[in-house]
């Protein structure tokens, strides 16, 4: 039975709203455990975030839902303890799916891993030695748009809220990440907006940049372009070759992307236009 509920919320700023949240939150002696907001300071209008953590009981979830409805403020409400239902895809690297299950399977926070999902046979071992449903769903160039579906009817099965894309490499078409708007969560092997796409190592190499980095965001159809959650660097030098920076970033990479999942997991992620706001 959860402990409590967490409410993420952002509406137009105004005074008060802070305090009429948590005024309807006392009122039906409810406590509240965390509480975090942020105005984002705008030319024509501010905006404001919240998010509450506090004491579950049987009318706080309804006021709140009736309330904040007529006030046009957007609010979703969470059961802190309930786990993300989650869905793993991956290609051929294991380090960044490793990361994630062995969190999960130490329950560090709030997921479930439902199954993983991949293109490629070479981690259904690893996957199915963990108790863990494997799929392998083939894609080429002329299937893409079949395996797509494939993907979204095992997702579905699972009742998945989540997809992570944990070095899972191809790239999704509009109609794939809209149906699972603002549910799928990449890590993307650069510091971006450097060296988006295919081989940012290469990139990064003939460049001769002395940091690379990984970033996770939420997918959207442009790509590596999506709000991002979370990021990180890790020096490099001279001495070092692609292969080298491909080998030193898988680190960053799975550490980036297991912080990224955790505070979607947590609930601390709201989505800002193109950026994000993170309760950390
Ligand atoms: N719509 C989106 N799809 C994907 C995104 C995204 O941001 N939006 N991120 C990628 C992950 N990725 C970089 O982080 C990436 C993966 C793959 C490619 C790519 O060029 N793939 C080729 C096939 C390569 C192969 O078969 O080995 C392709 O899909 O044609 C670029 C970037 C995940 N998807």
């Amino acid at each position: 039975m959860s402990k409590h509920y967490i409410l993420l919320a952002d509406c137009k700023d105004e005074i008060g709203i802070t305090s009429l949240i948590s005024t309807i939150i006392k009122d039906t002696n409810s406590n509240i455990f965390h509480l975090d907001h942020y105005t984002d300071v705008q030319e024509n209008e501010n905006h404001l975030y919240l998010r509450i953590e506090f004491d579950k009981n049987d009318e706080v979830k309804s006021l709140l839902e009736k309330e904040l409805t007529t006030k046009n403020i957007n609010f979703q409400i969470f059961d802190a303890e309930e786990k993300v239902k989650t869905a793993l895809l991956v290609s051929k690297e294991d380090h960044a799916l490793s990361e994630i299950i062995l969190r999960a399977n130490r329950q560090e926070f709030p997921i479930e891993i439902s199954c993983v999902i991949s293109n490629h046979e070479n981690n259904r071992k690893f996957v199915e030695d963990l108790g863990i449903p494997f799929h392998h769903v083939k894609v080429t160039k002329e299937t893409k748009r079949e395996s797509e579906d494939e993907i979204t009817r095992i997702c579905e099965s699972y009742d998945v809220d989540l997809l992570v894309l944990a070095k899972y490499m191809q790239i999704l078409s509009e109609v794939f990440v809209e149906r699972h708007h603002l549910k799928i969560i990449n890590i993307h092997h650069s510091f971006l907006p450097s060296f988006i796409g295919a081989n940012p190592y290469k990139q990064a190499y003939t460049r001769g940049v002395k940091l690379i980095g990984a970033t996770s965001h939420y997918v959207t159809e442009d790509l590596d372009a999506g709000p991002i959650i979370e990021q990180d660097v890790v020096r490099v030098n001279h001495r070092h070759s692609a292969q080298d920076m491909k080998h030193t970033g898988r680190h960053v990479e799975s550490q980036v992307l297991a912080r990224a999942v955790q505070w979607h997991c947590e609930h601390k992620v709201i989505v800002n236009g193109n950026k994000t706001v993170v309760f950390t």
